[in-house]
């Protein structure tokens, strides 16, 4: 019997600073005849005509009208990642292509860096290993005190699938969790992690860490600005693991140069990255990592897996776990 031929996948690269790894390479070969960015170019017909899916990882490759103009099979974009907001869902859908995600896979590792960012911003883990490492050695743990995690209340905006991962580690803690969702979870889930459903106001009021777990939508762009940041304690630290267009980043700067609020710890700016001469990255009451929150050697694959899993059942006309639609 011939052997049957595997459906064309586009992605970036493999390796390099924009590439798919290697390993996750591999995988995706398992199932798909891979092919680069650079090989489409070389021979537009041909592979253009091959390909049926494309792997979307670390927003690349850019999706735009002329690529998807120059793929007339293709049938599904596989995004590596929950997040979406790079695409553009209704151009995408006008061509007849589905765009699918990976929920499940991003949930842990995006939790957990919620989790090390308040508690890195909480005890001032940055400020502390600088100090460690300076030549004066002649300093005082009084002059730079934290603030505790333990039975302080956070407050979870967005209480989807990382927002329960997150209240789940925040139970650990025995803190008090609130949260605000645009819907309201079940009453036994909410029991499940001792979590409080509240109106915004009163969450941003009462809460020593607010984190921000939302997606970005036009309804959540600039959600977080000067009145809500005016609400929040100052003694109250803001983390933000969603997007960053989803804080007012001028409110943001304002704030915490006038220390109305006590700190941020920020996984996600606006621009990534920011230009190195922003306020945001003068301030040592913040703590900036470069969108890391599924930058694990499980998250990758799992989000890989998922994708793949997604992008087959397009190609097979299964029910397709992960579909996203246009809003
Ligand atoms: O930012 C990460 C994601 O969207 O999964």
């Amino acid at each position: 019997m011939a052997e049957q031929e595997l459906p064309g996948l586009l992605i970036m690269d493999i390796g390099g600073t924009h590439g798919v790894q290697e390993s996750l390479a591999a995988l995706l070969k398992k199932h798909f005849c891979v092919i680069t960015m650079k090989e489409l170019l070389e021979n537009k017909k041909e592979m253009g005509k091959k390909i049926q899916s494309i792997f979307v990882s670390e927003f690349r490759p850019t999706i735009d009208q002329e690529l998807l103009e120059s793929l007339p099979n293709l049938k599904v974009i596989g995004n590596s990642g929950v997040g979406v907001d790079h695409l553009n869902l209704k151009m995408i859908s006008n061509f007849g292509v589905k765009v699918t995600n990976t929920p499940h896979a991003v949930a842990d590792s995006t939790a957990d860096l919620g989790m090390a960012l308040m508690l890195a911003s909480a005890r001032r883990l940055v400020e502390g290993s600088q100090i460690a490492v300076s030549p004066d050695t002649n300093y005082f743990a009084a002059d730079w005190l934290g603030v505790e995690v333990t039975r302080a209340t956070l407050g979870i905006i967005g209480m989807g699938r990382i927002g329960y991962k997150v209240a789940q580690r925040a139970r650990a803690f025995e803190m008090k969790i609130l949260y605000h969702n645009r819907n309201r979870r079940s009453k036994e889930e909410e029991q499940a992690v001792g979590a409080c459903y509240s109106e915004m106001e009163d969450l941003l009021q009462q809460s020593d860490f607010v984190m921000l777990v939302v997606n970005l939508t036009a309804e959540t762009e600039k959600l977080i600005g000067k009145k809500e940041l005016g609400l929040m304690k100052p003694t109250a630290t803001l983390i933000n693991i969603s997007r960053g267009a989803v804080i007012d980043q001028d409110a943001l700067v304002e704030a915490l140069q006038n220390k109305t609020i006590r700190a941020a710890a920020l996984d996600v700016t606006y621009p990534e990255p920011l230009p190195r001469n922003h306020p945001l990255l003068q301030l040592n009451n913040v703590i900036i990592t470069p969108h890391i929150g599924t930058a694990t050697v499980q998250a990758t694959h799992m989000m890989a897996e998922e994708a793949i899993a997604n992008m087959l059942s397009v190609l097979h006309s299964q029910p397709i776990p992960s579909e996203v639609f246009p809003q």
